[in-house]
């Protein structure tokens, strides 16, 4: 899916980094996609690191789960400018729910790939209402490499795109799976955005 060059050990080494972004809905494969990338540098016997922000508890305290299960060991930090002092030196440096992090994470990626560094960022694009989430838009927007993957729509089987919450909560932050989202094509997005504003609007006459 992404043919890797090789970082360089040598002495233009630092003028070798540079930013990937692997974005998409919820049940894209973000995750399954950054760990493969992950363990393929670690065959390849690169220093690697992984961060997540500490808020995202849901499968593990510390590794980077994805949802078919597949693992890898990271370092959760509450701050973006943490990675920045956690990360010096390495070769290829991962990060998973980038959404999560605060706008400063733009500059820490850049700074990482500007020292050299291969950084490979995962996050979702689009928030529960099909807004861009947090830095994302300006990662993609400064990465060499941005690759969308899609899920499969469980209404009608097409491409999803979209992360449909089925909880009335409006806060931005939800943590949850299958039991809070489902993966969600334009058309069948857009039908349950309706159907919600529905029963929102009957529910409150009832009041
Ligand atoms: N609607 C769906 N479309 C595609 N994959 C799904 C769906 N629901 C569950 N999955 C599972 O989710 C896996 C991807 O998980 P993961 O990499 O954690 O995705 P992401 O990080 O994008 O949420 C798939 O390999 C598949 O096993
Ligand atoms: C759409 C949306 C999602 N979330 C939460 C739900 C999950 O805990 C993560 C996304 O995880 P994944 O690895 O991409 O499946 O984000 C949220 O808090 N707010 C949202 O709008
Ligand atoms: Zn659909």
């Amino acid at each position: 899916m992404f043919i890797e060059p090789r970082v360089g050990n040598g002495r233009d080494a630092a003028r070798r980094g540079w930013i990937e972004v692997v974005c998409g809905s919820m049940f894209s494969g973000k995750t399954e996609e950054l760990i493969r990338r992950l363990n393929r540098a670690k065959i390849a016997r690169q220093h690697v690191e992984i961060f997540k922000p500490a808020l995202d508890t849901r499968y593990h305290q510390e590794d980077v789960v994805s949802h078919n299960a597949n693992s890898i060991r990271s370092t959760p930090v509450p701050v973006a400018q943490e990675i920045l002092l956690l990360a010096g030196g390495c070769d290829v440096v991962g990060i998973d729910e980038a959404q999560f992090f605060d706008d400063s994470l733009v500059d820490v990626c850049v700074q990482l790939a500007n020292r050299g560094s291969r950084v490979i960022v995962a996050g979702l694009d689009m928030d529960f209402l099909g807004k861009p989430f947090g830095p994302m838009p300006a990662l993609m927007a400064v990465a060499e490499y941005v690759t969308k993957v899609h899920a499969v729509c469980v209404c009608c089987g097409e491409i999803a795109s979209y992360s449909f919450r089925m909880a009335a909560s409006e806060d931005k932050i939800l943590l949850g799976e299958t039991d809070v989202y489902e993966a969600r094509c334009r058309p069948c997005f857009l039908d349950g955005m309706q159907d919600k504003a529905l029963h929102e609007t009957s529910t409150t006459h009832k009041h």
